[in-house]
């Protein structure tokens, strides 16, 4: 070989070289094309399915475009978690194949939601009948300042689609009750209840028995929470335990009694584990009731569940109710039953609020009792008032009647909402010789009709 054809041979060779350089940049490129494609393709199938306006089945062969293999978007997207030991590429298409439904798109509903989208879960649909409010922001954290007032499912929609493209997610703007809940749980492979009320709680597990579907159940309030998952590997059903419902007023909800946001976040990020164990089938645990309690050490604690009942009417050997009831008379409430106003006395015993503020406004001689506990007086109080928790009452009877500058000085009595006042001013007639009166709808409608500026919580 001489040295002009040596030159040639370099020459060749380095061309050559480029060319291999720019066929890898084209592979790339056309392989970021094909990516492009692949997830527009997704996102347009889930896009058509979500306008239509009746609710869909997750169906199969249609509306997914590969139910067998995950797209290269998927191995880049869920990475992290695919290369996990007992979740692997198994895991994430289950996964994908897997429709769950929540019910309920607050505190617990809102982390479940976006954690199951964020991993991949196929199909999420979101049933709530609420809008978004203010008081809401603290824990519900899918929705966010300006979407105040609009359907709580629809916002939740809306997060869930800015997070993740690839989750088909329908949001059901309704009250789930009898005549809806089959129709809709049957389309889904395991349900979530994220709500607050015991009508519904008996509501979802009757109808998970009946559609034969896993139910994760969890709550919280104030600083604890609970999980259990129902009608699930043989264990019992919600009835199997609680086979009849307390009594409406021994409830005590979220808005009276107060939760802190983190620990609807621990539940329903729980609850949204457990959906993702029973969907790739890597459930080893036996039936518990977690319990968490934040002011407790240790703060989880885990309790076996007794078995299936033999004699449960709903998934016991010999069921009775094979169909959904009236829950809202079985449970003497329902799901928009917050905080029902109690009427324990009659026109004479109680006062209005302007015509309270006209009194104190002559100086007219009288004691203002709050009953609110002290953490709330804390809060906010009218001035002059002195705080006597309900709870306290019976037993400091003698204190309230040295605060009267005589015998019969009239008593007025408030509280937040106008009931725990009336169950006061009964107490409290059995001992006074003067006026006893409550403050009718308490300090929330003292804000409303009387000082716009005095706080509502
Ligand atoms: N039967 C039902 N159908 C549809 N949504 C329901 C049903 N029961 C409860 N929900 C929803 O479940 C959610 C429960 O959320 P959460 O416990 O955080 O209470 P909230 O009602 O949003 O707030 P708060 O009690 O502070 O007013 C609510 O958004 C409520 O509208
Ligand atoms: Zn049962």
């Amino acid at each position: 070989m001489d040295k002009s054809e040596i030159q040639l041979l370099m020459v060749l060779n380095s061309r050559l070289k480029e060319e291999n350089e720019q066929l890898k940049i084209r592979v790339k490129e056309l392989e970021e094309k094909l990516d492009k494609q692949n997830s527009l393709l997704i996102s347009n199938t889930h896009n058509e399915s979500n306008s239509r306006k009746t609710c869909n089945t997750f169906d199969k062969d249609t509306d997914s475009p590969n139910l067998e293999d995950l797209t290269l978007a998927e191995y880049m997207r869920y990475g992290r978690q695919l290369i996990l030991p007992g979740f692997g590429k198994t895991g994430q298409l289950k996964l994908k194949n897997t429709s769950m439904l929540i019910v309920g798109a607050g505190g617990l509903g809102a982390p479940a939601a976006i954690y199951l989208a964020a991993t991949g879960v196929g199909k999420l649909g979101i049933i709530d009948h609420d809008t978004v409010e203010k008081s809401n922001l603290q824990r519900q954290i899918i929705h966010n300042e300006s979407r105040e007032g609009i359907s709580k499912a629809q916002s939740a929609k809306m997060t869930i689609e800015e997070l993740n493209s690839l989750c088909k997610c329908v949001a059901y703007e309704v009250l789930l009750d009898s005549s809806n809940a089959l129709e809709i749980v049957k389309k889904y492979d395991i349900v979530i209840d994220a709500t607050d009320n015991v009508a519904t709680r008996y509501l979802l597990n009757d109808v998970c028995v009946i559609a034969g579907k896993p139910l994760v159940s969890g709550s919280a309030l104030r600083m604890d929470g609970q999980l259990t998952v129902y009608n699930y590997k043989r264990g019992p059903c919600y009835r199997c335990l609680f086979p009849k419902p307390p009594p409406p007023e021994s409830i005590l909800n979220c808005a009276d009694g107060g939760v802190l946001g983190v620990v609807t976040g621990i539940i329903g990020c729980l609850q949204a584990l457990q959906a993702i164990k029973i969907a790739i089938e890597n459930d080893e645990s036996p039936n518990n009731l977690l319990i968490f309690s934040a002011t407790s050490y240790p703060l989880f604690r885990s309790m076996k569940l007794r078995s299936k009942k033999k004699d449960c009417g709903l998934c016991g050997e010999h069921p009775f109710i094979t169909e959904l009831q009236d829950y809202v008379q079985f449970c003497g409430s329902g799901a928009l039953d917050k905080s029902p106003s109690v009427k324990l006395l009659g026109y004479e015993d109680r006062i209005e609020p302007k015509t309270y503020r006209n009194l104190r406004n002559e100086g007219t001689p009288h004691v203002l009792i709050d009953v609110r506990e002290t953490v709330q007086y804390d809060i906010c109080s009218l001035p002059s008032s002195i705080n006597i928790p309900l709870k306290d009452l019976p037993s400091k009877i003698e204190e309230v009647k040295k605060s009267l500058e005589a015998p019969n000085t009239p008593v007025y009595v408030i509280c937040r909402l106008g009931n725990d006042s009336q169950h006061a001013v009964n107490i409290l007639k059995n001992y006074l010789k003067g006026e006893v009166k409550d403050i009718i709808g308490g300090l929330y409608k003292w804000s409303l009709d009387v000082d716009p500026d005095f706080p509502i919580y």
